[in-house]
């Protein structure tokens, strides 16, 4: 690229010599003939010359930031997919939509124009100014005093356009989480005919972020024209002075002409600079947070105990606590051995019975749970979450049919999922599923989510069961039932459920009573 800019830099350099050469040598002979040729060439010149800027310069150079911005926005999602399960939570919605939706493509753009415009940039000034040098020495030396105060006047609102740049990305954040909410909870507002309460939140947020992006913009364009005006001062005061060489007959009008043609090609590289360092001033907040994304490192997972062989599970006089600080619950004895079974799990709502599975899974913070004494043990096997299967909530259904949304990617196993959905009564594999999943009944996408669980759990020694009930008909209840009766002899199936229909299949039942965990009824060890 640099070579052939470097090609398009030569060949605009041939320009004013075009001009002289009318005002010198064609106007002051009053050659008509030679002003006809002059004006066919210039012309066959400015075609080529534009078609070679069009194509090679801008079209080329406008793929580099988009080949950067796509790369980036991949590496970005995959970044996010590494987020530890239970960091995720510190994360806005709205500044990950960002990250990937706008701040990419902002990111690629500031860098690529930074660096091609500072690389050639700086060769159009330099060859720029030789050119001027050898035309007259004097006058491009005075050119020269103005380059240090044009380099001067482009940092001069550097520090509040980064301020007001970072500002403007946080409310740009808030603004995407809050329309993100509507778009998400339209029809629920509509239902309650909530519209104006929400339309006043989303103003409110859009109004803050406006004031910020008035803010920036003032600044932001503030700082583009101080170098415009040093720009303007410049080339003012050149052909002053020029003028009075050419009044004293020491130059020709047709050399001022060219040669004010080419302080402008000087300039020209010189506002670009300056626009680009404004541009990475403005863009700093989203540089920094770029940045700040691809660098971040998580704490290293928690190591709770060392690995004991002879249990899943182990937690002795731990006391669990909410993300707010606030104690949930206390666990005295809960011990789950690798004997294969159906274990219940039962509580009123909020007791805490998904954080206890959110906490083996990793998707809460191992920082919630406190030990309570030196003899305290909160153990869990190490291989735990890759021997797991979790039926957790909320339900994703995804784009594509139902089967898809099933098995994912994976190798087909037909036999297995004949199995599976011929117990859960599923008969639309091949069912879309739209947008919002309107056209997928809640019954329907509990079936869908079970099905994805036990399909999952095929070669998995544990089943993590939340609610697996909800929502389903009386008849899939109870084959839910029988083929939990029957794999329990092959895993190890933790259930958390209101209803008591497992009750009699189950091996052993806790209940989570006045913020302790307890065994309702013990193992019957056959
Ligand atoms: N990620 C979280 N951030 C903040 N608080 C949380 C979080 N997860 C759980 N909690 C708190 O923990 C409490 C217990 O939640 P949990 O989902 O474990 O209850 P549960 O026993 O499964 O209830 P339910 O039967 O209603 O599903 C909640 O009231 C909530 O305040």
């Amino acid at each position: 690229m640099v070579f052939f800019s470097f090609i398009g830099i030569c060949l605009y350099y041939i320009f004013p010599i075009f001009t002289k050469y009318l005002i010198d040598n064609i106007i002051s002979a009053n050659n008509i003939k030679e002003l006809k040729i002059w004006l066919f060439l210039g012309l066959g010149f400015s075609v080529f010359l534009h078609s070679y800027i069009f194509y090679f310069l801008k079209y080329q150079w406008d793929k580099i930031p988009l080949y950067f911005s796509v790369k980036l926005k991949k590496i970005l999602l995959k970044k996010i997919f590494k987020i530890k399960k239970y960091n995720y939570k510190n994360f806005d919605k709205g500044q990950l939509l960002n990250y990937l939706i706008s701040d990419s493509g902002t990111y690629a753009n500031v860098v690529v124009t930074y660096l091609g415009t500072l690389t050639i940039g700086i060769l159009r000034v330099i060859s720029g100014y030789i050119i001027l040098f050898f035309i007259n020495p004097i006058l491009s030396l005075i050119s020269a005093i103005f380059i240090p105060l044009y380099v001067f006047s482009m940092g001069i609102n550097k520090k509040k356009l980064e301020q007001y740049s970072k500002l403007e990305r946080i409310k740009a954040d808030e603004f995407i989480t809050n329309a993100n909410k509507n778009i998400e909870g339209k029809i629920h507002i509509n239902l309650y005919q909530k519209e104006q309460y929400f339309e006043k939140i989303f103003e409110k947020k859009l109004e803050e972020w406006k004031n910020i992006r008035l803010k920036y913009s003032y600044w932001y364009n503030f700082g583009k024209e101080v170098p415009m005006f040093v720009n303007t001062l410049s080339s003012f005061t050149i052909m002053g002075i020029g003028a009075y060489y050419v009044i004293s007959q020491k130059m020709t009008l047709g050399s001022l002409i060219m040669f004010s043609q080419y302080l402008s090609m000087l300039f020209e590289p010189l506002s670009q600079i300056a626009q680009a360092i404004v541009e990475k001033h403005s863009n700093k907040g989203i540089l920094n947070r770029i940045n700040d994304f691809y660098n971040y490192k998580e704490k290293e997972n928690i190591n709770l105990e060392n690995e004991n062989k002879d249990n899943i599970i182990e937690i002795k006089n731990c006391s669990i606590y909410t993300e707010n600080k606030e104690k949930l619950l206390e666990i005295e004895n809960f011990i789950l051995n690798k004997r294969n079974g159906l274990y219940i799990i039962k509580g009123k709502n909020g007791a805490g019975k998904t954080t206890i599975f959110n906490l083996l899974t990793q998707i809460s913070s191992p920082e919630m749970i406190k030990k309570n004494n030196k003899n305290s043990v909160f153990y869990f096997s190490k291989d735990f979450i890759k021997n797991c299967s979790y039926l957790y909530n909320p339900i994703y259904l995804f784009e594509g049919d139902v089967k898809t949304n099933i098995i994912f990617n994976n190798a087909e196993d037909s036999n297995y999922l004949e199995e599976i959905i011929s117990m859960l009564n599923i008969n639309n594999l091949d069912k879309k599923v739209d947008f919002q999943n309107l056209n997928i009944s809640l019954g329907e996408k509990q079936k869908i989510h079970m099905a994805r669980v036990l399909y999952f759990s095929k070669n998995k020694s544990i089943l993590l069961l939340d609610e697996p009930l909800s929502n389903l008909d009386y008849k899939t209840k109870e084959n839910i039932k029988k083929y939990l009766s029957k794999i329990k002899k092959e895993k190890i199936i933790l259930v958390v459920s209101h209803e008591n229909l497992f009750d009699d299949i189950a091996d052993k039942i806790y209940n989570i009573i006045d913020n302790k965990f307890l065994e309702e009824r013990k193992e019957v060890v056959e």
